[in-house]
């Protein structure tokens, strides 16, 4: 009996399956990483073609190690890291150029010219989203550039463009014979060429980017059939059926479904979602706006993020560049070993910094040293950085929704850390939760592809899946709490207008 959903999460850093039971219970997990190419600072890119081994690769083995086969499976979800964008010959399936990833900075020219005229924010009234070099635009305008005869072939209708989601599924669905080009809204949403309101790309936007709507893929909701992989898949006429951003998923897996409601994914950077319902709210305070989910023909749903570059990326930094730790769960104990920071605080603004400032001129800093401090302080700067820029992303949510918070759920590889998810309930005065499943992302896809083919019920069946593992309540005293983001926020300021004409 069909009793399993498999949900693929295209990640950042790897790829993996994960086929659960009807109660949300994993069965079986598979995980394969890519290489990450870096050819020039601040240039990052993946190997779209590996990927799609990977996806293959990771299928096979979720479902051999839960025994199970295709005809056990009611449908497939897709989940994928956000903004990376890919460009392909539809008559090949050959990629014309490397993905560039989310954190790619090579387009801040271009970002820098468009904003120039008209300022940052000139897109954000229809897209809720800041020029940046972070969303997909400036991307496929990068590789129509710069690859010959690139630009001719897409309005020609020759190239299609992707994020990961579409790149898997066209692959899935059959490629070259008869793959399905779509996206679903979540995604289109983090591209700077969709408007909020009307969920279709904006002719306006196309234009300014100078992007061929041939290109594009279809707009679709994040819960629905939108096809099948051909005979010569594992998962053959499985219905693939349910597509989010990973930090969509999240929260969908978190069930997060409300206005009000919210999570914070710490990974690689860390993502803080925070529902809004179906109206609208433009953020005036360095938040994104962002679609959450649309079930079927049903109404959208919007959340405001708070989007960090950088969170689990200075533990790794810490290990592989300054050799403080040799893993990162290590982290904590070294962290744990001082009772405090010593007065040090470390910004990571390695790319410059994304909410709630959105300043790609600043870069990292360590500052508040004296002869005092020891690494162990600094293990503890870089954990306490990432709960400071998640109350600075959650003041904003404050200033911007009058919705005050009540609780905030986690996940992610970094909520494994005890002492920091203690410090983040002291710094935000709110209950921080980690639910029991941690792999909400994969979840969240699950249950968007589960729900389209009437595998759960509806989102109270959902809801009534989520169970709590941990609780960190608040104990720290205001007057500390304070104190500690004075000196926090006195730290960014030093990371501003670092980058000039001296600086490359
Ligand atoms: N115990 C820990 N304490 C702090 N950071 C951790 C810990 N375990 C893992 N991490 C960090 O979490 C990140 C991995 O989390 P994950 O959710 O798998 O990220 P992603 O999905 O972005 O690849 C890594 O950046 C790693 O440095
Ligand atoms: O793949 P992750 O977990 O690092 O998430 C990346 C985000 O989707 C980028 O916006």
């Amino acid at each position: 009996m069909a009793d399993h959903i498999l949900a693929i999460d295209q990640g950042t850093t790897s790829t993996r399956a994960m086929i659960f039971d009807r109660s949300g219970e994993t069965v079986g997990v598979a995980q394969v990483e890519h290489r990450q190419l870096l050819p020039r600072p601040g240039w990052v890119e993946h190997d779209p073609l590996e990927i799609w081994r990977n996806v293959r690769e990771v299928i096979g083995q979720s479902l051999a190690r839960a025994e199970l086969t295709r005809h056990e499976l009611a449908a497939v979800g897709i989940t994928n890291q956000r903004e990376t964008t890919v460009v392909w010959d539809r008559s090949t399936g050959r990629p014309v150029h490397n993905a560039l990833v989310w954190q790619d900075t090579r387009t801040q020219p271009m970002v820098d010219r468009l904003a120039a005229d008209g300022g940052a924010n000139r897109f954000a009234p229809t897209t809720g989203l800041p020029l940046s070099t972070y969303f997909a635009a400036t991307k496929i305008a990068w590789i129509l550039d710069h690859v010959d005869g690139a630009r001719g072939r897409a309005e020609a209708g020759e190239l299609l463009f992707g994020t990961m989601d579409t790149w898997v599924l066209w692959n899935l669905t059959g490629g070259v014979r008869g793959g399905v080009h779509c996206t679903d809204v979540t995604n289109a949403s983090r591209t700077l060429l969709m408007d909020l309101e009307t969920l279709d790309w904006d002719d306006r936007l196309l234009d300014a980017f100078g992007i061929p709507r041939a290109m594009l893929p279809g707009i679709r909701s994040s819960s629905e059939v939108y096809g099948t992989a051909p005979a010569t898949s594992l998962v053959h006429s499985v219905p693939i059926a349910g597509i989010l951003g990973d930090q969509q998923a999240a929260t969908f897996g978190q069930a997060a479904f409300g206005a009000g409601d919210a999570k914070n994914t710490y990974g690689t950077g860390c993502f803080l979602l925070f529902g809004i319902g179906e109206q609208i709210v433009r953020s005036e305070h360095g938040l994104i706006t962002t679609v959450a989910y649309r079930l079927g023909d049903g109404p959208p749903r919007y959340a405001l993020e708070g989007s960090i570059a950088v969170a689990g990326a200075l533990v790794q930094w810490l290990r592989d560049n300054l050799g403080f730790i040799s893993t990162a769960p290590e982290v904590e104990a070294l962290a744990t070993s001082v009772p405090d920071n010593g007065g040090a605080y470390l910004v990571p603004a390695f790319s410059g910094l994304f909410a709630p400032y959105w300043r790609s001129d600043a870069r990292g800093a360590l500052v508040g040293l004296t002869r005092f401090v020891t690494k162990a302080h600094i293990a503890r700067a870089a954990l306490e950085s990432t709960a400071f820029q998640t109350r600075d992303v959650l003041d904003a949510v404050n200033r911007d929704a009058a919705v005050p918070l009540a609780e905030l759920r986690v996940d992610g590889g970094m909520a494994a850390n005890a002492a920091l998810m203690q410090f983040q309930a002291d710094i935000l005065g709110v209950p921080v939760v980690r639910p029991k499943v941690a792999e909400t992302t994969a979840l969240g896809a699950a249950f968007a592809a589960g729900l389209a083919v009437g595998f759960w019920a509806d989102l109270d069946e959902l809801r009534a899946l989520w169970r709590e593992d941990r609780r960190w309540e608040p104990t720290m005293d205001a007057a500390e709490r304070d104190r500690l983001l004075r000196n926090w926020h006195k730290a960014v300021s030093k990371t501003l207008d670092w980058v000039d004409d001296d600086v490359r």
